[in-house]
């Protein structure tokens, strides 16, 4: 791989006689990984091989997703880069918390930390750009998140409405991407000797907004995937420096991690307690992470109205968050009574309405003034007098959820996702989840021994 000049030179400085073996990582194969979706597994791949686990992950594989699988199509498996997965370890987020992902598509990060959530607690997940935003909202359906708002929204922008809010906050910053060279020898068409260092300010603005965010006695993980240390240990010494209630968290490391480097920022010695991946001594791309404690004294209420400048206002989508209709609410208990085990799964005091369409949110929170993707878990849209469920909702649930659950052979899920009219001989009439073995692929309309098809038109394949 040809590198720049500049940045030979800057690792030769850095690394001295362990440069010549790093630049050399440079020249060797990606490495590649994936994990399992706890939250829908049982058991049970149907092309993934797990003979290779990650030791420090407790659901990753090395291996390659194929993305026209069963496996990965209903969210059973999730590709991700070996090393990006110690993030998620790193912040490992309790049932029940409140957890921010500031930077999140395409959702790399905020499914790991929803394997953690178990679907409880609140989990906010951020992208500035509204195409990967959207992609990230695919992802959070397809892994079947119920806890999940996804935002689209600068990190200036939820501030005032989060304040103090976040137990976890997860800021897997935008950066200059030297880990990403050998994935995507794009990248060094980006780079330039100055670059980390403009990056470094866009990292700080971000953590500044992380900061008000973050609760006492939260957790904020920082990590980027680059090896500049203006954007790693600069940053965090810089954290250091200017909000005295943090403190380094400890990371367990294995024998292939590094600590992080106290003689590349400003000698505090607490910098060794960050992690480097670098990938001439770890099965990975490369990333650097640190965990930091806010130790302030809660002095504050968690939840605050949303203040909006007079330019933000202008600025806001004007959001209406409408609670249900007598006539939405029944359209609802009906066919929750019909299609699912537990009608009252989703209590209606969580449920809110957007133009029609049905949104869960695990913990309320409004959104009024801040740009979204998803509000909350998509239950399905209201249309006349009828109720269509949500790839969403199927997604999220299990087969033993459903009262009307449509079995379908193996060999038929390629139909099914083509878009394809299924027959079966059940004898139910109405909605049903389409199921393959253990799980859930997508929602089916059953009448007289056939399957209408209702697979999303947008996620629909060609084999
Ligand atoms: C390293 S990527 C995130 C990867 C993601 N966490 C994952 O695991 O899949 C950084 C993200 O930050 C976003 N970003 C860029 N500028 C930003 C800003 N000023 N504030 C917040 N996010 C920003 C980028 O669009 C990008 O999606």
């Amino acid at each position: 791989m040809q590198l720049p000049v500049e940045f030979i030179n800057k690792y030769k400085q850095l690394l001295g006689n362990e440069a010549a073996e790093f630049l050399a990582s440079f020249d060797q194969p990606v490495e590649k990984g994936f994990r399992i979706n706890p939250l829908k597994y049982q058991g049970q791949l149907h092309e993934h091989d797990t003979a290779h686990p990650i030791d420090y992950s407790q659901w990753g594989y090395y291996g390659k997703v194929n993305g026209k699988s069963i496996d990965h199509q209903s969210g059973l498996v999730y590709s991700q880069e070996p090393s990006a997965m110690l993030v998620g370890e790193i912040a490992r987020p309790k049932p029940g918390q409140k957890v921010l992902d500031l930077c999140a598509a395409p959702g790399g990060k905020t499914t790991y930390l929803a394997s953690f959530m178990d679907q409880e607690g609140l989990l906010v997940s951020n992208e500035i750009n509204r195409g990967r935003a959207k992609i990230l909202a695919e992802n959070v359906e397809r892994f079947g998140i119920q806890n999940a708002i996804v935002l689209n929204e600068s990190p200036d922008r939820m501030e005032s409405r989060f304040e103090k809010y976040f137990d976890v906050i997860v800021v897997d910053a935008p950066c200059s991407g030297e880990g990403m060279f050998r994935k995507d020898p794009n990248a060094i068409n980006y780079w330039n000797i100055d670059y980390p260092a403009e990056c470094a300010n866009r990292q700080r603005e971000i953590l500044k907004s992380a900061m008000q965010m973050l609760a006492p006695n939260g957790t904020l993980v920082y990590s980027t995937c680059t090896f500049a240390p203006e954007e790693d240990e600069q940053i965090i010494a810089w954290l250091l420096d200017q909000y005295p209630t943090l403190s380094m968290g400890t990371v367990t490391k294995t024998d292939s991690m590094d600590d992080g480097r106290p003689d590349w920022a400003d000698g505090n010695p607490e910098l060794s307690k960050a992690v480097r991946l670098f990938p001439h001594h770890f099965r990975g791309e490369g990333h650097f992470m640190a965990k930091l404690i806010n130790n302030a004294i809660d002095d504050v209420p968690a939840e605050r109205p949303v203040k909006l400048s007079k330019k933000n206002k202008k600025k806001a989508k004007k959001v209406p968050t409408d609670s249900l209709s007598k006539a939405q609410l029944q359209l609802w208990q009906d066919f929750a009574a019909n299609f699912l085990k537990n009608p009252d799964y989703f209590e209606e005091k969580h449920l809110i309405v957007q133009k029609d369409h049905l949104y869960y949110q695990t913990i309320p929170v409004d959104l009024s003034g801040l740009r979204y993707i998803k509000p909350g878990l998509e239950l399905g849209t209201f249309k006349k007098n009828r109720f269509e469920p949500n790839q969403s909702l199927l997604m999220a649930l299990k087969t033993t959820d459903f009262k009307q659950l449509a079995p379908i052979a193996e060999e038929d899920w390629s139909k099914y996702v083509h878009g394809d009219v299924l027959t079966t001989n059940l004898s139910y009439k109405g909605w049903v989840a389409v199921a393959v073995d253990n799980t859930v692929v997508g929602p089916g309309k059953l009448s007289q021994g056939t399957i209408k098809n209702f697979y999303p038109k947008g996620l629909r394949l060609n084999f």
